[in-house]
């Protein structure tokens, strides 16, 4: 579903993301991991739109080409995303957030009335059901990632990026993160791409890992071997545990 080939990114001379390859497919869990400044946001950035790769980087959705299309327009094809700090519409109601990304992030015209439909149902998704009418920035930090999540889940997506969802919550409320990712994924299709520095919650939830340093992909597998590969622990896994 998404391909992506020779993705590089420069900043002036440092290159921060490097030749790189990877596809997710349809209904996958693919973690993203690596130390600080490997490159990971910026690779994000690239899908999204925020950033132009340089040329020769490949970026393709169900065929089409992300490269060619603006921030808004990949949105509507299907690609949502989370931040690594939390973007909820502060003033506004736990509802209304959600029920903006059912108006903003599909390429169909709804009305208000269906854009809260889908909204209530993406609270239900998430169990904020009963937030609805609070406003957004009243909600405690793991209950605003779970917004950020219902807003897109509203969009009706079919890939999902999550940008350090799991930061700074508790182990509890990582775990009934977790569990609607993999209720994402399990009941609704979605695929998952998800950046993350805490390792249980990665190595728990997904399917497959990529790993980057310095840019360049160093690793990629199921989480046992990632857990098991000498480069990856003395790359990143070494460096968080001492
Ligand atoms: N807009 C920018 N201008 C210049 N350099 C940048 C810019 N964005 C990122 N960089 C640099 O590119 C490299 C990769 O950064 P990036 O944020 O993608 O890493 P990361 O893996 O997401 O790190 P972290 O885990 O700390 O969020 C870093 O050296 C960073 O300083």
């Amino acid at each position: 579903m998404l391909e992506a080939a020779n993705v590089s990114k420069k900043f002036g001379g440092l290159v921060a993301v490097d030749g790189v390859d990877f596809e997710i497919d349809r209904g996958e869990i693919v973690g993203l991991i690596g130390p600080n400044g490997a490159g990971k946001t910026t690779l994000f950035n690239t899908i999204t739109g925020v950033l132009d790769p340089e040329k020769g980087s490949e970026i393709t959705f169900n065929g089409e080409d992300l490269l060619a299309l603006d921030t808004h327009e990949i949105a509507r094809s299907g690609v949502l995303r989370t931040f690594q700090i939390v973007r909820v519409f502060g003033e506004m109601t736990v509802l209304e957030n959600a029920a903006a990304g059912a108006l903003f992030g599909t390429d169909e015209s709804i009305s208000q009335a269906e854009a809260e439909r889908r909204g209530r149902e993406a609270l239900a998704f998430v169990g904020l059901e009963d937030k609805a009418e609070m406003e957004a920035r009243n909600l405690p930090i793991a209950q605003q990632k779970q917004l950020e999540l219902a807003r897109t889940v509203a969009s009706d997506p079919d890939l999902v990026l999550l940008d350090e969802i799991a930061s700074g919550l508790t182990p509890g409320e990582i775990e009934e993160l977790s569990d609607t990712i993999r209720r994402l994924r399990d009941d609704r299709d979605v695929s998952v791409f998800w950046i993350e520095h805490i390792m249980d919650a990665i190595l728990g939830t997904a399917d497959r890992i990529i790993v980057l340093k310095n840019g360049r992909k160093i690793a990629e597998g199921a989480p046992e071997e990632i857990r098991n590969n000498e480069a990856v622990t003395e790359a990143y896994l070494g460096a968080e545990e001492s």
